[in-house]
């Protein structure tokens, strides 16, 4: 049965072609009535732990309606979330929504997962669908890199000891007691994710953008994410700083100007200009993180003690930040079969206990739960992501 799982996956890796796919998933029915087993129907199933009154509608409630969604993905590192937001982003653009994939993880997996080129920072057009899906990979350091030569300019010596030599040596230790330099080159933790977030944003915010009503985020790993939330409000407070120390210098600007004709531009205030952006752009993501009208955070995990522990803390943390957060996707969930060796067995029971402590859990209990099942080859191309896809929304 395995074999002939991996050789169907084998030949919709290859063939890159859709119509395959239904007859891939008429093949899986076929072969479980072939061998007598039910190996992939119980994982398959979409199944709720909230009680009906709490539980929200399936992908039926995702897809409808033209008003622009986002979608974020995320969750403990490894556990499937960019396979989950490819599958998911396949699936909305297979239903008629232009679509955005988006990365922000630093260790970007999209162009893996898809099996395409989709580096460089700037949407690409995702091959194979007959609907137009793009994605996005952001690279933070690239994006940071761009933060920190508008930094340099404006933070270089020689505005310094000219504005130490005009007697304003007050206002340039201060300048320097910023430390944009230094911020940039050890970031508070969360600041790269903002950094590309808030590049997203950019793009987003355009007209030639404006037709995509689904964006789809496969995000970094959870710690990144957590610090993400409380970043706005760190944010705030050191731009804020920042603001009132540039309005000084544009005040000094002027003085020297006045005396000298020099031009403002060689104080450079880039910096503060670029920051000011990047404080407007985390307000929006705020904004963003906490509209349950648009928004919704998706926490994908495994069946382990460690990842349902870890998506416990993440759902906690959302639900303080008021970020609105409905399913859990549990992924890799051994399927049943009629020849389980012991190491599945085993397996299987200890995946069992997981998923109690899920339903158990104070914070997870109350999330609708989307088992998807662990398939025994990697989830790589379209027609693979459509399948996975079809398996994990329904
Ligand atoms: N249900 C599944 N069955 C089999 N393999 C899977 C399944 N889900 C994901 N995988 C495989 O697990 C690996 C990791 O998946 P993926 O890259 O989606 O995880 P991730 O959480 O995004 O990882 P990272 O945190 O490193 O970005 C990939 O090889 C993927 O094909």
């Amino acid at each position: 049965m395995a074999m002939a799982a991996a050789a169907l996956f084998h030949h919709i890796s290859k063939s890159q072609n859709y119509s395959s796919l239904s007859k891939i998933t008429r093949n899986f029915s076929f072969l479980s009535t072939q061998f007598n087993t039910k190996p992939f129907s119980h994982p398959f199933q979409v199944r709720s732990v909230a009680t009906p009154a709490e539980a929200v509608a399936g992908f039926d409630e995702m897809v409808s309606g033209t008003q622009r969604k986002y979608y974020l993905l995320g969750g403990k590192g490894g556990v499937g979330k960019t396979s989950c937001a490819a599958s998911l982003a396949v699936k909305f653009a297979n239903h008629g929504h232009p679509t955005i994939v988006v990365s922000t993880d630093p260790a970007h997996s999209l162009s893996d997962s898809f099996d395409q080129d989709l580096a460089g920072g700037t949407l690409v057009p995702v091959q194979g669908l007959d609907s137009p899906l793009y994605a996005l990979e952001i690279n933070p350091d690239k994006a940071r890199e761009e933060f920190r030569t508008a930094g340099q300019k404006h933070s270089g010596s020689g505005v310094r000891d000219l504005m130490d030599s005009m007697g304003l040596g007050m206002l340039a230790e201060q300048l320097g007691e910023l430390k944009l330099d230094e911020l940039l080159d050890t970031p508070p933790p969360g600041l790269d994710e903002a950094i590309a977030i808030s590049k997203v944003m950019q793009f987003l915010e355009s007209q030639e953008y404006s037709m995509f009503t689904r964006i789809v985020l496969d995000t970094a790993p959870t710690g990144h994410t957590l610090r993400l939330l409380s970043l706005p409000d760190f944010m705030d407070a050191s731009i804020g700083k920042m603001m009132k120390l540039k309005k000084k210098i544009a005040s000094a600007t002027s003085a020297i100007k006045s005396v000298f004709g020099k031009q403002e531009t060689q104080l450079g205030l880039d910096a503060s200009d670029k920051l000011e952006q990047l404080r407007e752009s985390m307000a929006k993501v705020r904004e963003l993180f906490h509209d349950s009208e648009t928004t919704e955070f998706v926490i994908v995990t495994i069946p382990t003690v460690m990842a349902v522990k870890e998506s416990s803390r993440l759902c906690a943390s959302l639900k303080k930040e008021n970020v609105p957060v409905q399913r859990l996707i549990v992924n890799q969930v051994l399927p049943k079969s009629a020849s389980d060796c012991n190491f599945c067995a085993m397996k299987r029971k200890d995946q069992t206990r997981a998923l109690d402590m899920i339903r158990n859990d104070r914070e997870l209990a109350s999330l609708t739960l989307i088992q998807a099942p662990l398939v025994d080859v990697e989830i790589r191309s379209v027609p693979a992501l459509k399948f996975m896809g079809d398996l994990v929304w329904r």
